[in-house]
């Protein structure tokens, strides 16, 4: 009775506890528990009390509660488990008078919740350590700000690609990084928006980059911003050749188009717009106009628009290749033609560009008998191979150009008119540069950054002083003199030079173009101008104009076609000149 009373209170006393406590004996059988063990347990008294205690909780480790029955020492923070619980176990041995162990306590602490804490830690270092990895191992660098737009973190590849170490970044403001372009770490720390694809350069290589940076928000709080960096400037050198090889390609075949002429003045604009007529047509163009004025440039920007762009452009220069070899070049040859002759024939120049254009340059300069074979061609739209008798139909549109006057070529017996007849269906004329001066500063602008990219050089202004020289010369040999002598000037240029100066422009062109300038004032008669400032520029030019025509014609004994070639113009605009001046 005395017991139960003593067991009664000893409950009690327990039940004031907050932990579960189960008290075994030194056989390991519960012999008493207080409430909070049975709410852990889920376990009725009668399923618990006389029972093992291993019955009851999972003991990970039995020999540890063994070891403190059998010498009565306490053993701390052991782990049980409970159902899903997870818990920590203090074994407090029981002692008697005698100083006997006669059993445990198990003190029981529910630490589920602090689990959980602790797994997330866990969780939170796996996670680390996984993006740290990420961060080390992309070859993209990555870089964090925080709110303020400070630096707070970079991985390797930043450093790689930007130059840039964490000493020149971290806690430093986010702009320091950028050396051209706005940063993009500060624009999304003030709009709060994602940004894309936005190219700049970066670190003191400025290296040429595409950024992407997003904003870090955390429960609604702008907490920073990430930035991801990718590195172009391998994929820019690598359009670049590929540019190049574009470049090679189209050189094989048509290479240029009308965006490539250059230039805005009257004459080359009349030029352009006749060309782009023409190319809409299949019809046979001959483009006249003296050497380097950009010819061959026409040529290609014709069939480039033309509805055969797609189809093969064939070159033929037909001086630079043997007057006895030209004609089985441009037709063919069959098998046993002559001596030497391939097995099985050869396809000439014509049948090369079947579907395409033929681009006849110098046509001027071939010889009588193949001009016959020619005009038979053009005539007949077939050929017939060197050695052969099978024509062959060719579907071929022409386009040949000359810098030789074929109207006294004519005269001379030494071209055929019913050929030029055929060819001069849509004639083009070429205007010569010195007609066309305004274009000079244009055309100079354009060849220098053609040539800078050739010579790797960098140019970034050409000095007033050489556009007067450039301006005061008559450019004899046109575009291709002009850019002769850009090219000739880039290269008196120290590496380091950016300004192209009258010093680096080769001495005899400084003297011609003086030579010129004088020349040009003193040719024509003072124009009835002086004392008269009320006459408008117009009324001067016009004057100016009836002057040089004057003296032209006089020059070639009233020669038109003669004085149109002089003047660089077409022979209908020098009548249509002469009529507006009276002259006609
Ligand atoms: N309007 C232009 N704009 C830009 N470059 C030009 C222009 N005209 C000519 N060029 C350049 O000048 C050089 C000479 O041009 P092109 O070979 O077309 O002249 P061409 O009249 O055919 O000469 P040729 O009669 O000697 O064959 C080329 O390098 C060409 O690219």
């Amino acid at each position: 009775m005395q017991g139960k009373f003593i067991h009664d209170t000893f409950k009690e006393i327990l039940n004031t506890i907050n932990d579960a406590v189960i008290a075994i004996n030194k056989t390991s059988t519960v012999i008493v528990f207080n409430n909070e063990a049975e709410k852990i347990t889920g376990l009725k008294a009668a399923n618990m009390l006389g029972k093992p205690l291993s019955n009851i909780v999972c003991v990970p480790s039995p020999q540890v509660l063994q070891t403190v029955l059998e010498t009565g020492s306490p053993s701390l923070n052991q782990q049980l488990l409970i159902g899903n619980l997870t818990a920590v176990a203090n074994y407090i041995p029981l002692i008697d008078r005698q100083g006997k162990t006669t059993g445990a306590a198990a003190i029981i602490t529910d630490v589920t919740s602090l689990s959980n804490l602790e797994r997330q830690v866990i969780e939170l270092k796996e996670t680390r350590s996984l993006l740290e990895a990420i961060l080390y191992a992309t070859e993209d660098a990555i870089t964090v700000v925080n709110e303020k737009g400070n630096g707070i973190l970079i991985n390797p590849a930043y450093t790689k690609i930007t130059g840039l170490t964490e000493a020149d970044v971290i806690n430093k403001p986010a702009s320091v990084a950028v050396t051209e372009g706005e940063s993009m770490h500060l624009k999304v720390l003030q709009t709060r928006q994602l940004v894309r694809g936005v190219r700049l350069k970066m670190g003191p290589a400025k290296k040429e980059v595409v950024v992407n940076v997003a904003p870090i928000i955390m429960d609604g709080i702008l907490r920073g911003s990430v930035g991801v960096i990718h590195d172009i400037s391998e994929i820019m050198h690598l359009s670049e050749e590929l540019a190049n090889v574009k470049k090679l390609i189209r050189h094989l075949q048509a290479k240029y188009t009308f965006d490539d002429i250059i230039g805005e003045s009257e004459p080359i604009k009349a030029a352009i717009a006749q060309a782009r007529h023409a190319s809409d047509t299949p019809a046979t163009v001959l483009l006249r106009g003296e050497s380097g004025t950009g010819k061959e440039l026409f040529a290609h920007a014709i069939h480039n628009v033309s509805g055969r762009s797609k189809g093969p452009f064939v070159r033929v220069n037909c001086v630079a290749i043997a007057e006895s070899l030209l004609e089985s070049e441009l037709f063919g040859y069959e098998e046993g033609a002559f001596t030497g002759a391939t097995r099985g024939g050869k396809k000439g120049y014509f049948e090369d560009a079947s579907d395409g254009t033929i681009f006849l340059d110098e046509i001027g300069d071939i010889n009588l008998a193949l001009q016959a074979k020619l005009l038979r061609v053009l005539q007949e739209k077939e050929i017939i191979r060197v050695g052969g008798t099978r024509p062959i139909p060719v579907n071929v549109r022409v386009i040949a150009a000359t810098n030789a006057n074929l109207e006294q070529r004519i005269s001379e017996g030494t071209f055929r008119e019913d050929l030029y007849y055929r060819l001069n269906v849509v004639p083009i004329f070429v205007p010569p540069l010195r007609v066309r001066k305004d274009d000079i500063p244009l055309l100079t602008a354009h060849l220098v950054k053609k040539l800078e990219h050739e010579y790797k050089r960098k140019i970034s202004k050409i000095s007033p002083a050489v556009f007067k020289i450039f301006m005061n010369y008559d450019w004899p040999g046109n575009i291709r003199e002009l850019e002769n002598f850009i090219g000739r000037t880039i290269i008196k240029m120290d590496k380091n030079e950016e300004i192209i100066q009258t010093r680096h422009v080769p001495e005899f062109l400084i003297k011609r173009s003086t030579t010129q300038l004088y020349n040009t004032i003193s040719r024509f008669p003072k124009p009835a101008t002086e004392g008269r400032q009320e006459e408008n520029l117009s009324n001067i030019l016009d004057m100016t104009e009836k002057n040089i025509l004057l003296e032209t014609l006089q020059k070639t004994n009233g020669n038109k076609t003669k004085a149109a070639n002089l003047l660089g113009i077409a022979v209908r605009s020098l009548y249509y000149k002469m009529e507006k001046h009276g002259l006609a």
